[in-house]
C-alpha cells in the first residue's frame, strides 16, 4: 500500500507533490521519490527515508517541471534498498516514468517474458519495473506519435499481461501523464482538478486527501479497469480498458490502510470505521449482554474513529488511556519485527489512572501479528487493570496478502490456525472479541450502497483474481517472511538517473 501521486499543472508541480507525499506519508515510511519532466527531460530525486528527510532545499529546486509524479513506498516485493524506491524510469521507447501502489502477482513470469520475448532487461527485483516494462513494451507497439487511444490501447494490453493489484501513474515523455487502476480496482485511485489562471490542472492520487490539501476538487475515482490520460493541452482523456472489469477494493484500506478523511470508492473512511464501530458493539452486546466494561480505551491511531462509536453505542465512558509519540511513525509498516516490537513501548505510554482498578475494554482496529496487542494488554496490567478485554473491528486476520499489503507469511500472523480462546489466552485477554467479516462488509456498503463485492482476502482466503495456488503462497512465504528479509541481501544498484547525494 504505497502511496501514488500525478500532477499536470501550468506551473511548478514540486511543491505541491512535496505536500501530496506528505500527506500519504501513511502510506508507506520507507523510502520517497519524485520525478518531474521539464523541457524534455526527467528530473528525479529518490532515496530511502520519509517525505521530509528525501527532499531537502537544493533537491527541491532541481525538480523542476509542470508536470510529475510521486511515490511513498512500503515495499511488498524485492528488497528495500534505495535502488528499488520510485519513481522507476525506462528510457525506451520515449522515455517513460511509473509509480505503482500494489503488487504483481505473475512478476515472476512476466519478468522472463520480458527477457525472452520482449527483449526487455529488469535490473532489481521489484514488481513495479516489471509493470513500468510491460507498460513501456505494449506503449512502443503504437508507433511514433501517440494519442489517447493509443495509450488506451498499450493500458488494455497491460491488463491482459499483468494479474494482481495496482494503481499506476506514468508520465510518457512529450505526450502526457497516465494512471490506470486493475480490473478488481484492488488498490485506489482517484483524480481531480484545479483551475489556474493558464487553465485547468490535474491531479491524480492514491486517496482524495492528497487532492484536498492542494486544492483540488476531486472528479471521481478510476473505475477498475479505466486509464485516465491528459494530453500536453491539459486535455482530459479517460477509457474503461480491461475486458472484466468488476470493483472489488481491498477491505483492509477501510480497516487500516487509509486515512479516515479520505474519500474512497464513494465511501468515506471515517464512516466506515464508525460503523465498524457501532457493528462491534451490537457484537459484544449480544455476546455478553451482562458486561462490566467500566471504560473503553482505544490504542492510538486509526482505532480511534470506531472505538468513540463503539463506546457511545455502549453506553461506556471512552477515555484516551494512551498517549501517542507523535514522532513515531505507523508500526505495523515498519520493516522487521525487533523494530516493530521496540516501536510500540516508545510510541505509547499508558495514563495509569485510566486503568487502574477498571475492567477495561481495549479496541484496536485490527490484529495482524499481535505485536501491538501484546505489549498493550501487559502495559494495561501494570497500569494497574482489573480486567483487561481486547476488541478488533476487523476479523481475526488468518491469510496473507498478495496484493500491496507485507503479509506474506501464515505463520507470522497471531491468528493463523488459532481459535479466538487459543488467541485470547495468547495474548493475555481476559475477552476477546473480532468483528464479524460480514458486519465488515456491511460497515462499508451501508455508507455507499453501491459498494457490493470486496477483496477480503487477509480475512477470508479469497484471492479475487484467480490466480493464487498454494505453491504461489509458499514461494512468497520463502521469499518474504521476516527471517528471510533480514537475511537478503539489498541488490542495491543506485539508478542511474537519480539525483544522488554524491551529485551534491
Ligand atoms: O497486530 P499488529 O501486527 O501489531 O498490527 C496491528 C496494529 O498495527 C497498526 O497500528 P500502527 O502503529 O501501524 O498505526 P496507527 O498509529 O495508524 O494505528 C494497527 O492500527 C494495529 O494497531
Ligand atoms: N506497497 C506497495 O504498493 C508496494 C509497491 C511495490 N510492490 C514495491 O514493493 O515497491
Ligand atoms: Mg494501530
Amino acid at each position: 500500500m504505497c502511496g501514488i501521486v500525478g500532477l499536470m499543472a501550468n506551473a511548478s508541480v514540486n511543491q505541491a507533490l512535496y505536500d501530496a507525499l506528505t500527506v500519504l506519508q501513511h502510506r508507506g515510511q520507507d523510502a520517497a521519490g519524485m520525478m518531474t519532466w521539464h523541457e524534455g527531460r526527467f528530473l528525479l530525486r529518490k532515496s530511502n527515508g520519509l517525505v521530509r528527510d528525501v527532499f531537502r532545499t537544493r533537491h527541491m529546486q532541481r525538480l523542476k517541471g509542470n508536470m510529475g509524479i510521486g511515490h511513498v513506498r512500503y515495499p511488498t516485493a524485492g528488497s528495500s534498498s534505495e535502488a528499488e524506491s520510485q519513481p522507476f524510469y525506462v528510457n525506451s521507447p520515449y522515455g517513460i516514468t511509473l509509480a505503482h501502489n500494489g503488487n504483481l502477482t505473475n512478476s515472476d513470469q512476466l519478468k522472463q517474458e520480458l527477457f525472452s520475448s520482449d527483449l526487455r532487461h529488469i535490473n532489481t527485483s521489484s514488481d513495479s519495473e516489471v509493470l513500468l516494462n510491460v507498460f513501456a513494451h505494449e506503449l512502443g507497439k503504437q508507433g511514433m506519435r501517440l494519442g489517447a487511444g493509443d495509450v488506451f490501447d498499450a493500458v488494455r494490453r497491460v491488463h491482459r499481461r499483468c494479474k494482481g493489484g495496482y494503481a499506476a501513474v506514468s508520465i510518457i515523455n512529450g505526450t502526457g501523464l497516465v494512471a490506470f487502476r486493475d480490473p478488481h480496482g484492488i488498490r485506489p485511485a482517484c483524480f481531480g482538478k484545479r483551475d489556474s489562471a493558464e487553465g485547468v490542472e490535474y491531479m491524480i492520487a492514491s486517496e482524495s486527501v492528497a487532492l484536498d490539501v492542494a486544492g483540488f476538487e476531486l472528479i471521481r475515482d478510476l473505475a477498475p479497469g479505466e486509464a485516465v490520460f491528459i494530453d500536453m493541452e491539459r486535455e482530459l482523456h479517460t477509457l474503461q480498458c480491461a475486458d472484466d472489469p468488476v470493483l472489488k477494493p481491498c477491505i483492509f484500506e477501510h480497516v487500516y490502510l487509509a486515512r479516515p478523511d479520505s474519500l474512497l470508492d464513494g465511501a468515506y473512511v471515517y464512516g466506515t470505521r464508525m460503523r465498524m464501530g457501532e457493528k462491534l458493539a451490537d457484537k459484544i452486546v449480544r455476546e455478553w449482554p451482562e458486561q462490566d466494561i467500566d471504560v473503553v480505551i482505544p490504542i492510538p491511531d486509526t482505532s480511534r474513529t470506531s472505538a468513540l462509536e463503539l463506546a457511545q453505542h455502549l453506553g461506556v465512558t471512552y477515555r484516551e488511556g494512551f498517549m501517542k509519540n507523535r514522532y513515531i511513525g505507523r508500526t505495523f509498516i515498519m520493516p522487521g519485527q525487533t523494530l516493530r516490537k521496540k516501536s510500540v513501548r516508545q510510541k505509547l505510554n499508558a495514563i495509569d489512572i485510566e486503568f487502574a482498578g477498571k475492567n477495561v475494554l481495549l479496541v484496536d482496529d485490527s490484529i495482524v501479528r499481535g505485536t501491538t496487542c501484546n505489549e498493550i494488554i501487559q502495559m494495561a496490567r501494570e497500569a494497574g487493570a482489573k480486567n483487561v478485554y481486547f476488541a478488533s473491528a476487523a476479523p481475526a486476520v488468518r491469510y496473507p496478502n498478495v496484493y500491496g499489503i507485507d503479509m506474506p507469511a501464515a505463520e507470522e500472523l497471531i491468528a493463523h490456525d488459532r481459535t479466538e480462546k487459543e488467541i485470547a489466552d495468547l495474548i493475555g485477554a481476559d475477552r476477546l472479541f473480532y468483528q464479524d467479516l460480514d458486519d465488515l462488509k456491511d460497515a462499508c456498503r451501508e455508507v455507499n450502497p453501491a459498494l457490493d463485492e470486496f477483496d477480503c482476502s487477509v480475512f477470508d482466503g479469497v484471492y479475487v483474481t484467480g490466480d493464487i495456488d498454494e505453491a504461489y503462497l509458499n514461494d512468497l512465504r520463502a521469499s518474504r517472511n521476516d527471517g528471510a528479509k533480514s537475511a537478503g541481501e539489498t541488490h542495491a544498484v543506485v539508478d542511474l538517473h537519480n539525483d544522488s547525494e554524491d551529485l551534491d
